[in-house]
């Protein structure tokens, strides 16, 4: 009797847990449920960015272009902000904070974006990846505008933010270090010279400008002819004539940064490959005096009449040893596969004796364009003077210096570094006083010969402004 009450009592107690069982099943069933029908009624769609990618080692491009773009576009919104310093290390650099709503607008769509950390979530320092503290960016938006966001808007995100990184930079100039531990080293880049102020002919300025241009929106041109993204320029002329301030000007132009490759610190071709690698895009490398750097000069003879010369023997062999840095490593470099890594680069040379050069290391496709720095003349000593005395031809006190200045140009060969050494010059305080001396200095190289007044007043001085000739006559005061 008591049996049977026992069995009852545990089958009553069995029941009543498959009842909790089933209820709890029951439960999870109509929570997945619920949810199913919340997801599919719920109007808002989220996307979550990572600062991370997959792969836990690299910081992702999109995350990095989205904090420009919110810092750029949102900061005077936001009420939460931190503060860093900037590139420039002047001025602090204002950032959304985390856990900031921000809300952007787009072609008719509303986007509410905010930060957020992850905390690690063992307490203890590890540094085993994905334990560490994690940030994200989250946008949610209307799910109307789901192939908006995805097509146009962070497609947006990321071209308005890369350009905001790009002009926040401080570019940097590299240089490669000899026996260094790391290849380059760098520091910050900030030369003053421009296009505005770099004297030279206007038109072939221009032509130089241009041709930057050109190159700069040239992605689509170089894939589809397909050659690889770069460009070659030898800038060639006497010192001081303005090579290494060209170079300044187009870093400051494009706004990339400089590589300066010293070749005598680099003991071989491998070497020389190795730091090519390390070089990023956008981005110009600059050998200085090519001539003076490696011993490039000597011409490797014809292949084509008598076969190899012993230059070039020997310096297949070393080749071969990867002993030694060889005009045939270099030319890999300019024009070889590896050069194609990156894109977007471009690379100078400069020499004073551009005919001490190989021409293989400059034929057309590796130096692309020779662009001959030359002596002052007149129309680059208007920059000159507008740069330093802050005079133009139009002032009418110094239209007699500035004629005669003309005039002495066109026979003297003056460096611009030369001419402005005297525009600058300290224990002149006036700038009539400089140009005179300049004048004097001119008088001097010329031998000392005093200008001839009946020339002169029949003297005319031709000005090449932008296409438009101007004559300017030098006497036009004395016949008033
Ligand atoms: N064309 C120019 N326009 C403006 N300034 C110039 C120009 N050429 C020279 N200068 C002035 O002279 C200085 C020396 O010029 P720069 O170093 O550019 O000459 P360079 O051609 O590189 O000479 P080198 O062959 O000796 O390297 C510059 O700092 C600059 O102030
Ligand atoms: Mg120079």
């Amino acid at each position: 009797m008591v049996s049977k009450d026992l069995w009852a009592g545990v089958g009553s107690a069995l029941a009543f847990l498959a009842g909790l069982i089933t209820l709890a099943v029951n439960q999870v069933r109509i929570k997945l449920f619920i949810n199913k029908i919340t997801a599919s009624f719920s109007s808002t769609v989220q996307i979550t960015i990572p600062e991370y990618t997959a792969n836990r080692f690299e910081r992702n491009e999109l995350f990095i272009a989205i904090e420009a773009y919110i810092s750029d576009r949102c900061t005077d919104r936001a009420r939460k902000l931190k503060a860093e310093l900037g590139s420039d290390e002047q001025e602090p650099h204002l950032f959304v904070d985390d856990e900031q709503e921000i809300i952007d607008t787009f072609k008719g769509a509303t986007l509410c974006w905010y930060a957020y950390t992850e905390q690690p979530r063992s307490s203890v320092v590890v540094q085993t990846p994905g334990d560490e503290e994690r940030r994200f960016y989250r946008v949610a938006f209307h799910r109307s505008f789901r192939d908006k966001v995805k097509h146009s808007y962070l497609p947006h995100v990321l071209e308005a933010g890369r350009t905001v990184i790009a002009n926040n930079r401080q570019r940097r100039l590299f240089t490669n270090n000899p026996d260094g531990e790391t290849y380059w080293s760098h520091v910050a880049f900030q030369h003053p010279a421009t296009f505005d102020t770099l004297a030279m002919d206007p038109m072939e300025k221009q032509a130089i400008i241009n041709d930057l241009n050109a190159f700069r929106k040239g992605k689509h041109y170089y894939d589809k002819v397909g050659k690889a993204w770069k460009r070659g320029y030898l800038l060639f002329g006497p010192p001081g004539t303005g090579k290494s301030t060209m170079i300044a000007a187009i870093s400051n132009y494009l706004e990339y940064d400089i590589y300066d490759l010293e070749l005598t610190a680099v003991n071989n071709n491998i070497e020389l490959r190795k730091l090519f690698i390390e070089t990023k895009g956008k981005s110009i490398i600059v050998i200085e005096d090519i001539d003076c750097s490696v011993d490039f000069t000597g011409k490797r003879g014809d292949k084509k009449f008598g076969g190899e010369s012993d230059n070039m023997k020997k310096e297949r062999k070393q080749d071969a040893d990867g002993t030694k840095l060889t005009l045939s490593g270099m030319l890999n470099f300019i024009d070889g596969l590896w050069s194609a890594c990156g894109g977007e680069r471009i690379i100078i040379f400069t020499t004073n004796h551009k005919d001490k050069l190989d021409p293989a290391l400059i034929r057309p496709g590796r130096m692309d364009k020779h662009i001959e720095m030359s002596y002052c003349r007149f129309e680059a000593f208007k920059v000159l003077a507008n740069n330093y005395l802050d005079i133009t031809i139009t002032a009418h006190h110094f239209f007699e210096l500035f004629t005669e200045i003309g005039k002495l140009l066109h026979e003297v060969d003056m460096s611009p570094a030369e001419v402005a050494g005297y525009l600058m010059r300290a224990e002149e305080e006036y700038a009539g006083a400089r140009l005179k001396g300049l004048v004097e200095a001119l008088k001097t190289r010329k031998g000392n010969a005093p200008m001839d007044k009946a020339t002169a007043k029949e003297e005319i001085v031709h000005t090449d402004v932008g296409g438009s000739r101007s004559y300017i006559k030098a006497d036009k005061r004395e016949e008033e």
